[in-house]
This record gives C-alpha cells, structure tokens and sequence, in this order.
C-alpha cells in the first residue's frame, strides 16, 4: 500500500536518459563504419583533378567528423549536461587557438538550437577555419537529439555546401542566416496544472439535480431549493463532493489522517463558483461542537466580500453557525465585538465563519487579542489570482502564523497544531486539524511561480479551460468565455466615443447597461456629459463613492432604476448583477483579466449577454490580438454608421460647452 505519493516535475525528460545513450551507441557505430567505407573507398579511387577536390573534401570531412566521432565516445559515457559542457570546453579550446575572431549575438541562433538555447540570446563566435568543427558539432547534437536514426551521409553533404559558401567569404557563420523550422518553446507544466478535472463551460445543457449529486444534507437540500435552486451548475456538481470527501473523517482530521488536498477551481465568470464553496463549507461546519472560527473566506474588496458574506448567511440562516464580516465598513471595535465575547475572563468566538478583506484582517490579527485563527480549517481565497497579486500586503503569512501559533499552553493537546512539514511518521501522530485551502477565480493564473506563492499541498484543479501539454506551445494563460456572451468591438474616434454610447442606450435601447472607463475621473466625466445630455437615467460608480453610496449604487442599477451605470474597474470583479444586458468597454481595457472580469458582468448563469469594445485605431491590432491569445472564441466586428449619430450631433456639442462650465465649477469648489 503507497502510504504517501510523490510528484516530480518529470516535464519531458522523463526517460530520457538511457535512449539518449542507446542512440548515441548507433550514431557512433555508424559513423565508425562510416569512416572504414571512405578509407576503403580513398585507397581504390585514382587521382584526377575532381578527386582531388573530392579527396580535400574527405579529408576535410574527416577532419569534422573526429570531433564528432570524440564527441559521441563522450556522449557514450555521459550525461546529457555533461556532454553540453564538453561541448562549450570544445569551442572555448578552439576558440583559444584562433586568435581572429568576432561576437555577434541574434536571437535566432536561440530559436534554432531549441531547448538548449532557448531562454538567452546566445553569442556566435566566428573564426577563420576550424570554427566548422564546432558547428559541426552542434549540428550533430541537434540531429542526434532530433532524428538519430539518419544516416550521417545527409549532415556531411551539407557540411560540404557549408563549407563551399564559406570559402568563397573566408568565414563561417555559424547558424542564423539560413531558413529553417523553429521549434517552439513548448511550456511544461506540473501534472496537477496540465491535467485537471474538467468541468464543462455550457451550463445550460450540463445542469445537474440538487438531490443527484452525492453527500449534501437534506437540511441543505431544502434550503437550496428554497432559494430556487433546483439544478447544479457544472463547477458545482464536481467541486461540491470534491470538499465534502475531502471531510468525509470529520473537522479535525483530514481523511485517513492524511493532510487534504487543498482545491483549485478556475471556472468562468458567473458559472456559480460561490455557492460551489458555500455549500461544502457550511455542510461540514454542522458538525462542531464547539463554536470557533473555523472558515476563514478572503475577498480583495468590500462589495464581494458583502456579497459572498449574504450568501454564507443565506444558508446558515436558522442554524447555530454565525457569519461575520470584517471588512472596515463598521468600526473596528464594532467588529472586536461581532467576533468574540469575553465570559468569566476567558474569550470566546462567536463567530464561525468570517468573511473579510485582506487589510482589515491583518489588523484584526496584529490588534485583536481575543481574534484566534487557531481552529481555521478552511481558507477559502476568492479571486485567488488578484489575491495572489496582493501578496506583497503578506496577509498570507499573517494568516498561516496566526494558525499555527502556539497557545502557550503546555498540556500536550491531542490536536495540537504545528506547521506542517514533509511527511514523516513522526509528523503524521499525533494527527492535527489540517488547513485546507481553497482557491477559486475565472482566471486562475496557470504559472506555477506565482501559485507556489500559496504554499498548496498536494493541490488538485478543477477547470474549464483544459489544456494538455503537448499542444500549450504559448506562454500566455488562456481562459474560458462564458458561454452565452457575444463579444463586438466598435471602431470609433475619441470624439464619437459619447455619441456611441448615447446612440446605444437611447435608440437601441441597449439597458441595462454597465459601462467601464479606466480612470475615476473618465468616469465622471462621461457620467455629466450623458447627465446633461439627458433622456437617459445615469449613475457613476468608483472608489470615490462612499461605501454606503456604492451599495445604494449597485442596488438601484440592479432593480432597473438606472438604465446605465458608468464604473471604474471596481465593479468589474466578482459583482453579481442580475439582468445587466450589455458591457461597454468606453475606454479598452489595458489586460487581459481585466478584460475578462469585465465582460463577465453579463451572460451570467447560463444566460446571454452582449460586451462591446470602443477601439481607437492604434489600439485595434494589439486589443484583438490579446483577446484572441486568451481563448476568445471570437470578437466580432460591430460598424456605427456616422448617419446614425448625425442627428444627436448639434445637441451633443452644446453639451461639451455646458460640461466644461461644470467641470470648471467642479475643480473651483474642490480648491476651496
Ligand atoms: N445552481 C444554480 N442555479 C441557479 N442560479 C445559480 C446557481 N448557482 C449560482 N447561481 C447564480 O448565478 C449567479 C452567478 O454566481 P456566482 O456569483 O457565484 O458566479 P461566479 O462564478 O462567482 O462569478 P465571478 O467569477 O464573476 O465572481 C448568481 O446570481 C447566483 O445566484
């Protein structure tokens, strides 16, 4: 019985080894009856004048191939980097020998020798002569690597015709000029991130009966359908039972006493990845005796963290389990409160769940004496990659040494906690409560870099976007699109951007409509001009709102009372809208993620929703680019006609002149 699993990072390598040596053996046997056939050959032919050439040639030939014949004796005996350092000593002692020589460094060169070269740009050396005894080598290396079964006979001919143009320039140049397949970088990633559970992107044909899928409590059963929930979303169907095993030995051990695996999940936008946590999470906290906080869930902001807070109180509603949200919106003392109460001097947690923000939750660890983390067993870290980005704030750390800090208390407690380390006998008893983490986001980066930032044990992914690693030839991540958006991008001036957007709302009647510009500012400009303007309810919504009036913002858009709502990227993460129609990009948005988060306000749930970019110009080559190399199924192109904004144009531009006496007025104010 395997008592622990090891992952290597085997990548393509694997094996490589022992048919790596094998093939240098048959390269080398024939090359040595290669040598015997010529011997043979040069003592029966006569002299004559192309002979002559011919037996220059041979002999020249010759002369390349005792390196390379050296070369693959070495290869023989060693290792692959062994053979490439021999290599470089080969070409330094040469180059040591020619006095005449020169750099020259290309990128192509790189390309050309694959692997071996493919990170830096290399530097060629050329030399008068002999530099052919190198390239030659390296060829043979190339070959040997890419086809070992060739004969030789192809590589000498073309070491001839190498040899012809260089006579006629008195140098080589070694590689770079010539036309040849570039092999592409392909990029390898660990198994986990290569092959993970799928889960499919369609919702609407994928859903799954609440009561089909395995494990959830008939308590939940009711609620969920309370609630209108009759079906699972696909992430749902497979992540659910994925977090309630991962419990199926209770809150305090992992199964078999093991460590659990910490959860990946990237899904698209709106596919349902909340209730995918909510539900295992809640289920599983039925079970504890003792109140303490034992799920621990993360947002960037204060509006998801309000959201994914009401959905935990939604479904722990009517239980003994107590959600509570720390996020700065109440004092903190408000929330020292919310958190634990002090009885007979000794402190105790009145919360079960807490939801916060990654700032106000380091201060409650630095300040809050009475805040433990002690008992976390679930970390739950919602938009994991801008959360991942946010690492330098170290609320990571802060978090996993507040877990596993140490009472002070001597008694040896049965579960006492201790980080964990490698896994050992010894680490394995006494068993402790394990810390799961679980990650979710629509754009999960796929870089392992930056997720071994997370420390994940043992991590199993869920995702829509399944790559295998043969065909990722790219480094950029791709993402999945939700299903029913349709994505256009607008042609357009700066100066018929406004128009658009009134031509929009006011004769298509594309409402509602979430509309995003890329600065404060924008935003608020554009929100007076459609103002003044008029025929069209407006707001605007950016961090220079108050909490309160960004919460009345959202509510008022969400219940149809404003058609448009104009935003900075504050609304573009994680914010469930019901009902918003159509996404307008005024201003394109810089990256890819922004991008896809944005669009993703609408076509949520399985339904359908329309995106569209305005793109300058010059911006319309590199945007559709990029949207293209994240997996889009496709941009389309959307054409205004100009007739179409011709009669908004005269009252368009006495709105300007108005707009600009307001903004006056505006930055006057600001100065007193
Ligand atoms: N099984 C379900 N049946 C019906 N509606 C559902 C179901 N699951 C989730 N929803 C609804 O789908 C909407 C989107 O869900 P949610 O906000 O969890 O998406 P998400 O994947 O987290 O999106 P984002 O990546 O944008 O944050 C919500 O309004 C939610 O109530």
């Amino acid at each position: 019985m395997a008592l622990f699993m090891i992952n290597r990072y085997l990548g393509e390598e694997e094996d490589c080894e022992s048919s790596r040596e094998s093939r240098s053996r048959a390269l080398l046997a024939k090359l040595q009856e290669q040598v015997k056939a010529r011997e043979r050959q040069s003592i029966s032919n006569t002299p004559d004048e192309d002979d002559d050439h011919q037996g220059d040639k041979e002999h020249k030939k010759r002369k390349c191939e005792e390196p390379e014949l050296e070369e693959v004796q070495c290869k023989t005996k060693k290792s692959e980097k062994v053979r490439k350092t021999d290599l470089a000593d080969e070409v330094a002692s040469s180059a040591k020998k020619k006095k005449k020589r020169k750099s020259l460094s290309t990128e192509n060169e790189s390309m050309d020798t694959g692997e071996k070269e493919s990170n830096n740009e290399k530097s060629i050396e050329i030399t008068e002569t002999s530099e052919s005894d190198i390239a030659e080598n390296k060829k043979t290396e190339e070959e040997e690597n890419k086809k070992p079964e060739e004969s030789v006979e192809p590589q000498i001919s073309q070491e001839a015709k190498t040899e012809n143009s260089s006579s006629q320039s008195g140098f080589h140049i070694l590689g770079g000029f010539e036309e040849k397949t570039v092999q592409k970088v392909k990029r390898v990633l660990p198994q986990w991130l290569a092959q993970p559970d799928v889960i499919q992107r369609d919702i609407t044909s994928n859903l799954i009966p609440i009561s089909e899928v395995p494990g959830i409590c008939p308590t939940l059963l009711k609620k969920l359908e309370t609630n209108g929930i009759q079906s699972f979303f696909p992430v749902q169907a497979e992540v659910i039972p994925a977090i309630l095993e991962s419990v199926g030995s209770g809150l305090l051990v992992g199964p078999g006493g093991y460590r659990p695996r910490d959860i990946c999940v990237s899904a698209p936008t709106g596919s349902g990845k909340t209730l995918a946590f909510v539900i295992p999470v809640v289920q599983a906290l039925f079970k504890r005796v003792v109140r303490e906080v034992r799920a621990l869930a993360v947002l960037p902001t204060k509006e998801l963290a309000q959201q994914v807070s009401k959905v935990f109180s939604t479904y722990t509603e009517g239980t003994s389990l107590k959600v509570v949200m720390i996020t700065g919106q109440k004092t903190f003392a408000a929330e020292q409160i919310a958190l634990s109460e002090n009885r007979g001097g000794v402190s105790h947690s009145l919360a079960d769940i807490v939801v916060a923000t990654p700032g106000r939750l380091v201060d409650h660890i630095n300040k809050n004496s009475n805040f433990s983390l002690q008992h976390v067993r679930f970390l739950i870290i919602d938009e994991a990659d801008r959360m991942i980005d946010g690492m330098h704030q170290s609320w990571l750390s802060q978090v996993t040494k507040a877990v596993y800090r140490s009472t002070g208390d001597t008694q040896a407690s049965v579960f006492k906690r201790i980080l964990p380390g490698p896994i050992t006998v010894a680490s394995l008893s006494p068993p402790q409560i394990p810390l799961q983490k679980l990650l979710f986001s629509a754009t999960l980066t796929q870089n392992p870099e930056k997720l071994q930032l997370l420390d994940l044990h043992q991590p199993r992914l869920f995702s829509s976007t399944h790559t295998c690693t043969e065909t990722i030839t790219q480094i950029q991540d791709t993402f999945n699109f939700p299903q029913g958006l349709t994505e256009y991008y607008i042609p357009c001036t700066l100066s018929k951007k406004p128009l658009i957007i009134l031509h929009f709302l006011l004769r298509l009647k594309f409402s509602p409509a979430l509309c995003f510009t890329n600065s404060r500012q924008a935003a608020h400009r554009l929100y007076l001009l459609v103002k003044l303007f008029g025929g069209v309810e407006v707001a605007e919504f950016s961090s220079k709102l108050s909490p309160g009036e960004r919460q009345k913002t959202l509510k008022d858009f969400e219940q149809g009372k404003i058609p448009l709502l104009i935003s900075t990227d504050a609304a573009a993460r994680g914010i469930d809208i019901s009902g918003v129609k159509c996404v307008i990009n005024y201003d394109a948005p810089q990256y890819i993620r922004t991008y896809i988060h944005r669009v993703g306000r609408t076509a949520r749930a399985g339904k359908v929703g329309s995106a569209f970019t305005f793109l300058l110009e010059v911006q319309e080559k590199n945007f559709l680019q990029m949207v293209k190399d994240a997996g889009s199924p496709g941009i389309q192109r959307h054409f205004v006609q100009p007739e179409a904004l011709k009669s908004m144009e005269a009252r368009y531009e006495q709105t300007l002149a108005e707009l600009s006496k307001v903004v006056k007025e505006e930055n006057a104010k600001k100065r007193f």
